[in-house]
This record gives C-alpha cells, sequence and structure tokens, in this order.
C-alpha cells in the first residue's frame, strides 16, 4: 500500500493554506491545538474555520496573535503600503537560532521536530542569500515569526498525523507584480521565494495575476518536503482537503490537498467496483490491469510496527484480536512464541500498518488483548513492483495471479481466494490449480518461447 500526499498549488502555496487543506484532510482541530501547545510558545490561538472561494468550500487556517492583551488576526496578505508591519512584539523568538532551539527543545516528536526544522532551515537559507547574512542570523520578523512557527509547526503535525509514504507537488503558480512587507515594497515572487525556486529547482509558472501567490512558508514548506514531482501513472485520489488563502484573485484561491492511492489492488478495486465487478471477470485478459508504475521498482513506503508481549492471553482470545487488528485495517499480524521473564513462554503480537492507522491498532490491541502496554516504531519497507493479471486456467475457469518484478526477474503468485474457488469448483488440489495458474501467466506475459 503506497500513500502519497499530492499538493496541487495552481494558486501558489502559504502555510496557512497548507495547513488548512491538511486540517481538511482529517486532522481535528483539538488534536492540532494539543501538540501545537509542546512548543510552549504562547501569545496566539488558531481558528480552523469555513470559508468559499469563488463558491467552493474551503477550510480556512488562522493564526491570532496577542498583542497588548488583545487578539489580533494576521491576514498574511500585507496589502497596506507603507505600513509593513510596525506592530512592536514581547516575543523573542524571531532568529533562526531561536527558532531552531525553540523547536528541538519542545515535546513535539522527532518527525514533527525533523520536518519543521527542516523548513525552517531551507527558508533560513534563502533569506540569508537575500540579506547577505549568515545562516544563523537571520532575523524573520517578529509578527511572522510566531505566525510563521505555529505555520510550519502546524503543518508539519498534520503531516505527521496523516502518515504519507511520500509528498509530491505539483508547480508552483505565481502572480505578478510588487507586495508589501517589513522590507517595503518589494518584487513577486518575493525575493526569498525567488532564491528557493532556484535552489531547489523548483518547477513554477508564472501568470499574468497582479499579486503574491507563493509566500516563503510556502515555498519553504514545498522545497523541503517535496520527494517526488512527477505524479504516479496510475492511482486512485482517496480523499480531497481544501485550503483558502487569504487573498481574493479572480481564480479561486485554494491550495488542494489529495490523497492518493497508488496500490495497484485499490485501483483495480475501484475499477471493477465502477465497471461492474462481473464484467470485468467475464472478459479476462483483455480486462486484466496492464501497467502500474505506480510502485517504483523496489520502492519503500513507510509503516508501524506495533508490538507487545503477553503471557495470560488465550490462543482464542489472540486469533480474535489479530482478526479485529485485520479489519481495521492492519497490512498484517503475527504472533510470535517467545520466553518472557521467569520462563513463561508466552505469544509477541506483531501488527504492522499505515502509520495514518496506530491509534486504530493501539485501542484494539488494549481492548482485545490482555496486554497494558507496547512498543511502536516506524520502519521502511521495500515492496516490489506489482500488477494484477487475470488468466484462463485450461478448464476455462479465469484467475487473478499477482506479477511482481525485480531487476528484469518475474514472480507469479496466484491470489489465494482465487485458488481457493477455482480448487474447490474443479475439485482439485492447491498445487496443481497453483501451477495451471503460474504455468497461464508466464505464457501470456512470455510467450511459448519465452
Ligand atoms: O520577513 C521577511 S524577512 C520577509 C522576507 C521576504 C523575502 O522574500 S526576503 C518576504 N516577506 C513577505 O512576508 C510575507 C509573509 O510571508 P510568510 O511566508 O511569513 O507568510 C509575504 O508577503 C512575503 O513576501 C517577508
Ligand atoms: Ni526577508
Amino acid at each position: 500500500m503506497s500513500r502519497k500526499l499530492y499538493l496541487e498549488c495552481y494558486s501558489g502555496i502559504s502555510g496557512d493554506m497548507t495547513v488548512a487543506a491538511l486540517t481538511d484532510l482529517g486532522v481535528e482541530e483539538a488534536y492540532l491545538r494539543q501538540e501545537l501547545a509542546k512548543l510552549h510558545l504562547d501569545g496566539y490561538e488558531i481558528k480552523i474555520s469555513r470559508t468559499k472561494k469563488n463558491q467552493i468550500t474551503a477550510a480556512d487556517f488562522d493564526v491570532i496573535l496577542k498583542e497588548d492583551g488583545e487578539m489580533h488576526g494576521h491576514s498574511h496578505d500585507h496589502s497596506h503600503p507603507g505600513e509593513g508591519h510596525e506592530h512592536s512584539h514581547s516575543h523573542s523568538h524571531n532568529s533562526y537560532k531561536e527558532i531552531s532551539e525553540l523547536i528541538s527543545q519542545s515535546e513535539l516528536n522527532s518527525r514533527v521536530k525533523e520536518m519543521s526544522l527542516k523548513i525552517f532551515h531551507v527558508i533560513a537559507e534563502a533569506e540569508a542569500k537575500v540579506h547577505g547574512m549568515p545562516v544563523d542570523q537571520v532575523h524573520f520578523h517578529e509578527v511572522g515569526a510566531v505566525d510563521s512557527i505555529v505555520d510550519i509547526t502546524a503543518a508539519a503535525i498534520c503531516l505527521d498525523k496523516l502518515g504519507f509514504d511520500s509528498i509530491l507537488t505539483s508547480e508552483l503558480w505565481e502572480g505578478k507584480g510588487t507586495t508589501w512587507c517589513q522590507h517595503g515594497r518589494i518584487p513577486v515572487p518575493a525575493p526569498a521565494v525567488l532564491e528557493m525556486m532556484a535552489d531547489h529547482r523548483i518547477p513554477v509558472k508564472f501568470t499574468p495575476v497582479e499579486g503574491e501567490m507563493i509566500t516563503p512558508t510556502g515555498a519553504g514548506i514545498a522545497a523541503a518536503l517535496t520527494a517526488e514531482r512527477k505524479l504516479p501513472e496510475r492511482f486512485v485520489v482517496e480523499k480531497v482537503g481544501v485550503g483558502a488563502g487569504k487573498k481574493d484573485f479572480p481564480h479561486a484561491n485554494i491550495l488542494r490537498a489529495m490523497i492518493l492511492n497508488t496500490d495497484t489492488d485499490a485501483v483495480s478495486e475501484k475499477k471493477e467496483k465502477a465497471a461492474g465487478s462481473t464484467e470485468n471477470r467475464k472478459n479476462g485478459a483483455d480486462n486484466a490491469v496492464k501497467t502500474n508504475q505506480g510502485i517504483a521498482a523496489g520502492s519503500l513506503n513507510t509503516v508501524t510496527v506495533l508490538e507487545t508481549n503477553v503471557d495470560d492471553c488465550s490462543g482464542e482470545q489472540l486469533g480474535y484480536a489479530m482478526e479485529c487488528l485485520l479489519r481495521e485495517g492492519a497490512l498484517d499480524t503475527s504472533c510470535i512464541p517467545v520466553y518472557m521473564k521467569k520462563n513463561r513462554p508466552a505469544y509477541m503480537l506483531q501488527v504492522i500498518c499505515r502509520p495514518k492507522d496506530e491509534e486504530k491498532m493501539e485501542t484494539v490491541i488494549f481492548r482485545e488483548t490482555t496486554s497494558i502496554g507496547l512498543r511502536k516504531y516506524r520502519e521502511e519497507r521495500s515492496i516490489l513492483p506489482r500488477e494484477i493479471i487475470t488468466v484462463t486456467l485450461p478448464d476455462g475457469q479465469e484467475v487473478r495471479v499477482k506479477k511482481c518484478s525485480h531487476h528484469g526477474q518475474e514472480f507469479f503468485y496466484p491470489e489465494y481466494e482465487d485458488m481457493k474457488a477455482a480448487c474447490r469448483t474443479a475439485d482439485r488440489s492447491f498445487p496443481e490449480i497453483c501451477k495451471e495458474a503460474v504455468d497461464a501467466a508466464d505464457k501470456r506475459m512470455n510467450g511459448d518461447g519465452k
């Protein structure tokens, strides 16, 4: 299973748009608030609400700054000529060094820290170039600092919670003209944005729209976290999140975040559902899934592994727990015999799941077993590219076979449920039917003479 995030930046990208779109994918405001509190940064409030941009409903993320005991919304549009942001502020977290320390010393988890620090570093490098100073001396604007810290950390918290294998961004669209900031009037793209575009080879499209669509925070997020640029050839869009920008343009100022599932089974499952499941099977080979480049050769993705050792849980109870875990979306479960303290024969229950399903798995383990504690960690997993092909057995039955390849070598694995059904229908043994399925697949892919 491969779960990617695709950010469609046809109206540029900013920190607040990114957080809004990610919360719209299913991160609760309460969770975000609880995690942000681990920064121990005060003087602000967050607000997530709904808004409409050109009649398109979208989530809106706001960082409301406290000034002199009052709250002030931060509009991000910097549209008051001559004003810039000449607020005085009691916050002292405005140098890159201070911000890095604040994040490093927080109680945020290591993945959130790593992502946030990376984004800040990318922005600081660009600011350092623009202002001609060492990275450590870069100062973020006093108001902007709190705003940027919250936007960037919130984006990392959401990304960690949603658990993606990799992040793709489209080319970033940008407007033209000038914008205002504390440096006064500056060109669009903002100097720091342009440096990031160059340094990180970000594909960009300059449009005739008047105004700034890409902010330094948005460019920093895209530059620091984008792992891929090319959309997979085949995928299913599992969910869409829409984040609103603060400005109004002739086009809808939104950032769309999409969860892409590039797993072949999911793609063909949806395809079969759409086409009517019997239709596909009836037409056999012609309807078989032909290619899948969504999973690259030996591609890596991240999974969560949960483990618990139990010496007081019956076989029946553990078997039931495994069933529940699989029903809740576990990718695999196993029970490994172990000897625990005091030489007690016991089992280690191991669960592999998508990072986003961690909490669900924990709930099942604590509810359905006698475990009172567990270990969990994230692992990279390497998976072979695979595609499902449909083949016809000599007796006319159609079965699905998974075709995997590695360094040009092909492996065929008949689908268990189809094997079971074919064995029962033909009243023949499992190895016989499997062999016929593998031979048929091999013949179809490589021909008689190979
Ligand atoms: O605060 C600074 S140093 C600053 C630098 C630049 C450069 O490009 S240099 C640009 N800006 C403008 O500030 C706003 C806010 O950006 P966020 O990323 O903090 O949302 C934006 O209009 C930038 O162009 C500020
Ligand atoms: Ni600057």
